[in-house]
């Protein structure tokens, strides 16, 4: 009889052979920004995955580097050493042309001020990310995303005919119709009245409770966070905690103390 000894396998992005794949996984990030004679570490170190199918809050104080770990989660921006990876993919290559690509076939992005294109009527707007990776465009799929959102009879309307809270709707529309497997969404309720936000918070919060995608918000709104599973906490470019299905009050206390929990790296 043979005997081996038994060795870890270890997967390319670090995890261990046969655990499931995330959705995205950040091992030692980091993004500096200014010069060489005086530079800002935005990030700072992050390590962190979020499981397939989660929604995550990004929260911390500001210039804490939410924008900054968004933008290089999503493939918006590259780490300047770190890697990052989407569903087990590394997000890698230097040039522009392959970012976008791996953008448009994985990612969906909601933002702040909505970004919707003013000439373009709401239809259009949804289709264009189609256009775009020059995918087939299925018109009855995208009025069926747009009547999730409630937008079914507003088709042929035109951005700036539609209230703030709407638009916002359509964005999400425009986010989920390449089927992206994460939703990367930055401050998407800040631009809100309490009703529209609420509405916006649960078609994400549906969208990973009924169509499995998974969800990542930076927010500044401890009641925007209490939408998600599980809040992570930056404080100067490093994480800082965090916690699971936060409550409005527990994410509001522990913002009022996170200087003090500083030097915790969660979720690693
Ligand atoms: N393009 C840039 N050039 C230089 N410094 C930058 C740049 N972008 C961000 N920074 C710096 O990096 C740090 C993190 O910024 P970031 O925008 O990620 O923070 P944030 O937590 O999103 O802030 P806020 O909540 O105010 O939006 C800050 O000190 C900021 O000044």
């Amino acid at each position: 009889m043979t005997t081996t000894t038994p060795r870890a396998v270890v997967r390319d992005d670090g995890q261990p052979a046969g655990a499931a794949v995330e959705a995205v996984r950040l091992v030692n990030v980091r993004k500096v920004y200014g010069t060489t004679a005086n530079p800002v570490a935005a990030l700072d170190g992050v390590t962190l995955g979020l499981p397939s199918g989660s929604f995550t809050a990004v929260m911390g104080p500001s210039g804490s580097g939410k924008s900054t770990f968004l933008q290089c989660a999503a493939g918006l921006d590259l780490p300047t050493t770190g890697r990052v990876y989407i569903q087990g993919e590394e997000l890698a290559g230097n040039s522009e042309a392959v970012l976008t690509k791996f953008r448009r076939q994985r990612v969906g992005f909601v933002f702040q001020q909505f970004n919707l294109l003013p000439t373009l009527t709401v239809m259009q707007n949804v289709t264009l990310p189609l256009r775009l990776a020059g995918r087939k465009i299925d018109r009855r799929r995208c009025r069926e995303i747009l009547g999730r959102v409630g937008l079914g009879d507003r088709l042929d309307h035109r951005p700036a005919e539609l209230s703030g809270g709407q638009q916002q709707r359509v964005a999400i529309a425009r986010a989920l119709v390449t089927d992206p497997r994460v939703v990367f969404a930055d401050e998407p309720t800040g631009a809100l009245d309490s009703r529209s936000a609420r509405e916006v918070l649960e078609l994400l919060r549906e969208s990973v409770q009924v169509y499995d995608q998974t969800v990542v918000m930076v927010t500044h709104d401890p009641v925007a966070a209490s939408y998600a599973d599980s809040v992570v906490f930056l404080v100067d470019g490093r994480l800082a905690g965090g916690l699971d299905n936060p409550t409005a009050d527990a994410v509001a206390e522990r913002m009022a103390h996170l200087g003090e929990t500083h030097d915790v790296q969660a979720g690693a």
